[in-house]
């Protein structure tokens, strides 16, 4: 072995020193009062743990992987400890994440704060609405998304957008087939639900030189690489200002670059204020800001974190899934068949299909059903217990971390027969049998993708309209061969490692055009 340098000699002495104390430390900690004895609890079953580290060490880099791993090994709800100040109840399975998302919804309606929280100057960053603590901000937030910013008529306002956009990517793809040139779907994929997010929440530029949209999208890449470094502070313990340092500096600082483009937009809209047809999120949040009835008053640094969870919940999580459906597709070449049939019957053979077609088409919804199981870009939600209860008879502690693996609930054998295999005719049950089950109480929570119950995701059905009419155009215009010489067999399926549940390699493919939406518009 190399000798050690100077350097790593100190390092290691230090490491050593600081593990000793907090080992002794732990050891010999008096129980705060209040509390009563973790002796005293019934608490759910635990894998063996490491002194000081707890079960850190059975944590891989893809977080839903390994609770699943353990899941199989010591059943569908654990209770870990991570490192000297965090534990976390894991959900594993159908049955107890209904216990979870229904009887206990509200008990478990907060999210654990995120690490550095309290570093963080106070103009930045900011309380989104997924991570605001169940109270009063949150409660109004979430009434507004689903009544006003996210709600049934703004999705149906910014049908055009969506329209435009898959125009814009089909354009595309049609150069590409043209020039006998491969195309990078996951790329492009993410730029429409980023440009379509963008438009919807400010009427940002997408293209030419001061595009906006893509500078958005750098931000929330960036920052979604950092925030899986920086969720690791918070099992650090009395490390997290050493976490800070590394970390947490350059979150601050992204937040800033953020904030400066949010900033410019805001300006713009206020000079323009009242002199538009069709407003934007932007608008309508400016409008409730300078509510002085307003049932809560909102500052700026709640209107930007707001838009900044939009950014970063509705882009790479529909990309993502979108990226998974088409790669399903293309290695299950009889579904890609039956699903073209099914447009083709429906929609005929002389206008692209459209959003308004999606009701009548539901192999297609079944499609992107079945990927959300199998690929649910978040993978793993987590929730904050508000209070002491019990789940299956189990005491849970109040402030317990939980991770409910959304992956495995949607793998629970219990419920779903050959869990991992890709078959969207499952979606495709008669809603009398769906009805029979109910009656027989089999009302369970099982397909949670946009996770459930009063923090459940409010962009599903935006999502859905982006995902259904994208896919359903993507399969009614192209044939796909896959890899970058258009000559592989399979498209590779391989996942990256990380938080959520992206595809490890982008789905690069060549295209041929079956029909083109724009021919007869050429001159
Ligand atoms: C395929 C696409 C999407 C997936 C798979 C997804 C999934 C999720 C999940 C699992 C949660 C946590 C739910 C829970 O804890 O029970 C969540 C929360 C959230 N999502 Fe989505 N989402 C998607 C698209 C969107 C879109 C398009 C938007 C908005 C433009 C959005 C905005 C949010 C927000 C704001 C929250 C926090 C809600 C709260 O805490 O009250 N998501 N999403």
């Amino acid at each position: 072995m190399a000798p050690l340098t100077d350097t790593q000699y100190y390092l290691f002495c230090f490491f050593v020193w600081i593990f000793s104390t907090l080992l002794l430390r732990s050891l010999f900690r008096r129980p705060n009062n209040q509390e009563p004895a973790i002796g005293d609890l019934h608490l759910p079953p635990s894998p063996p743990a490491l002194p000081l580290i707890g079960h850190l060490h059975l944590l891989g880099l893809t977080l839903y992987k390994s609770l699943h791993k353990l899941s199989l090994q010591y059943g569908p709800l654990l209770y870990l400890r991570l490192g000297p100040s965090r534990n976390l109840l894991v959900v594993s399975s159908a049955s107890v994440a209904t216990e979870v998302f229904k009887a206990n919804d509200l008990a478990f309606s907060d999210r654990p704060t995120i690490a550095f929280a309290d570093e963080l100057p106070k103009d930045v960053g900011g309380v989104g609405l997924f991570s605001a603590p169940y109270g009063e901000y949150w409660r109004f937030m979430r009434k507004l998304s689903m009544t006003q910013l996210l709600g049934a008529r703004q999705i149906e306002l910014s049908r055009s957008i969506r329209q435009e956009e898959i125009a814009r990517l089909l354009h595309s793809v049609l150069e590409s087939a043209d020039r006998r040139e491969v195309v990078d779907l996951g790329a492009e994929l993410m730029k429409l639900t980023n440009n379509s997010t963008c438009r919807l929440a400010m009427s940002t530029r997408v293209s030419g030189e001061n595009n906006e949209a893509e500078q958005i999208r750098e931000l929330v890449k960036n920052s979604l690489q950092l925030a899986s470094k920086v969720c690791f502070g918070d099992v650090l313990g009395p490390f997290k200002k050493l976490g800070f340092w590394l970390y947490g500096k350059q979150a601050a600082d992204m937040d800033k670059r953020y904030d400066e483009i949010l900033e410019r937009i805001w300006k713009e809209h206020e000079e323009i204020s009242g002199k538009k047809e069709n407003e934007d999120l932007m608008d309508i949040l400016l409008k409730v800001y300078k509510d002085d009835k307003a049932e809560f008053k909102m500052t700026r640094t709640h209107i930007k974190a707001f838009l900044r969870d939009l950014f970063v919940g509705g882009t790479n999580t529909s990309a993502d899934v979108m990226q998974w459906t088409m790669s399903e597709l293309i290695n299950h070449p009889h579904m890609f068949r039956k699903l073209r049939e099914e447009i083709e019957s429906v929609v005929g053979t002389a206008r692209l299909v459209e959003e308004s077609d999606v009701s009548n088409l539901p192999y297609l919804q079944a499609v992107v059903k079945e990927t959300l199981r199998l690929y649910p870009s978040v993978a793993v939600t987590t929730r904050e217990c508000r209070e002491n209860c019990k789940i299956k008879g189990y005491d849970i502690p109040q402030k317990t971390m939980v991770a409910i693996n959304l992956y495995s609930v949607m793998q629970d054998p219990e419920v779903w027969d050959d869990p991992s295999e890709f078959r969207p005719e499952r979606f495709l049950v008669s809603s009398k049998v769906q009805n029979e089950n109910e009656t027989r109480g089999q009302s369970l929570v099982d397909f949670v993708p946009f996770g459930a119950g009063r923090r459940g995701c409010p962009g599903s059905a935006l999502a859905y309209s982006t995902m259904n009419s994208t896919i359903g155009a993507l399969v009614q215009c192209f044939d796909w061969k896959i890899g970058s010489g258009g000559d592989e067999d399979k498209v590779d399926m391989e996942v990256d490692s990380g938080f959520g549940l992206s595809k490890a390699h982008s789905l690069v493919c060549l295209p041929v055009v079956h029909f083109n939406p724009f021919a007869s518009s050429a001159p």
